[in-house]
């Protein structure tokens, strides 16, 4: 192919943008949460594979943490089962826990793990089992129930919420230059499995790991207002006011609620991005284009 010598200046700018993020971010440690939503086509994980190899030849540290909703969700249907969810989360017995730990811990870990592999990286898949990583505790959820003085806890079966995160085997990884593929299940003190929110667990290993970045790809352009504006910079009390207008709800609770959370906690910043726009990842990391909503501590 040959270029034109406006397109060549156009590619050696875009490239030469990149040079004073790399020195910031060389070094660092980037956790990316990549939604099962994220994942809807092959161009997508590829380009998202390739954006992860990249950052790791420059010097930076990703940790991926994964979903998988949609690819549980249609196993589940397969086999007879709806899923309800409540505040975000699946309700999740004993039958549904199974195929959760099948499909996150196998089927789609090792599809990322192979991904990146294949364009020249050195994955390795975990779910938080592995060298006791994440432990967790069951989630119990309370509801202001109409006509109720007291609040109900609403039991939503085996889903989990993080105690602590083990930082050990990520950093033996990351030291080792392997690129830590996170599967979101928990373990209990009894050894008991849980299934836990993608999104907690990414706020959670990047606040242990003390990240620069949280990034949560996800299938829409950001949080938005209900006109559809994106937002960016939102304060505690504001993201309070949207969930009690409705505004925020389902899927975007869990995820703004870690982002605050992660900053609170000493990630640098957090960032809801959109999973469906190709090389969304170094598009944010490495260029001036600021994609998605943006949190940091200046927010708090
Ligand atoms: N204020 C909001 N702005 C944007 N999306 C919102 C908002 N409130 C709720 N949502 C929903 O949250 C969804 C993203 O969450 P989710 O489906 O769990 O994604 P993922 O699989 O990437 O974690 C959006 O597709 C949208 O339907
Ligand atoms: C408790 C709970 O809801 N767990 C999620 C775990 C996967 C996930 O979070 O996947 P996404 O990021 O693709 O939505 C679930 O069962 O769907």
């Amino acid at each position: 192919m040959t270029l034109s010598k406006d397109q060549a200046l156009n590619i050696a700018q875009v490239l030469s943008e990149a040079l004073p993020y790399i020195q910031r971010f060389t070094g660092k440690t980037i956790v990316i949460k990549f939604g099962g939503n994220a994942m809807e086509t092959d161009e997508l994980t590829n380009s998202f594979a390739r954006d992860i190899v990249m950052m790791k030849l420059v010097g930076i540290n990703p940790v991926v943490v994964h979903g998988g909703g949609p690819q549980i969700g249609n196993l589940l249907k397969k086999i007879g089962k709806e899923s309800e969810f409540i505040e975000g989360m699946r309700v999740t017995d004993s039958e549904t826990m199974d195929v959760v730990e099948m499909v996150l811990g196998g089927l789609v870990n090792k599809d990322i793990v192979n991904l990146i592999n294949n364009h020249g990286g050195k994955a390795v898949g975990l779910t938080g089992k592995d060298g006791q990583m994440i432990l967790a505790k069951k989630l119990k959820i309370s509801r202001n129930a109409p006509g109720m003085n007291e609040p109900e806890i609403i039991d939503i079966g085996h889903v989990g919420e993080v105690e602590k995160v083990n930082v050990d085997v990520i950093n033996m990884l990351v030291n080792s230059d392997f690129i830590p593929v996170i599967a979101p299940i928990g373990v209990g003190a009894d050894g008991a499995s849980y299934n836990i929110n993608a999104d907690l667990v990414a706020g959670k290993v990047a606040e242990a790991l003390k990240a620069e970045k949280l990034m949560l790809l996800t299938n829409i352009a950001g949080l938005m207002d209900k006109q559809g504006k994106v937002l960016t910079g939102l304060s505690p009390s504001g993201v309070d006011e949207l969930i009690a207008d409705g505004t925020i709800y389902g899927g975007m609770l869990p995820k703004i609620q870690c982002a605050l959370d992660a900053v609170k906690d000493g990630v640098v910043s957090a960032h809801i991005i959109d999973g469906r726009v190709p090389h969304a990842v170094i598009l944010e990391i490495f260029t001036d284009a600021g994609v998605g909503t943006l949190i940091t501590s200046e927010n708090l």
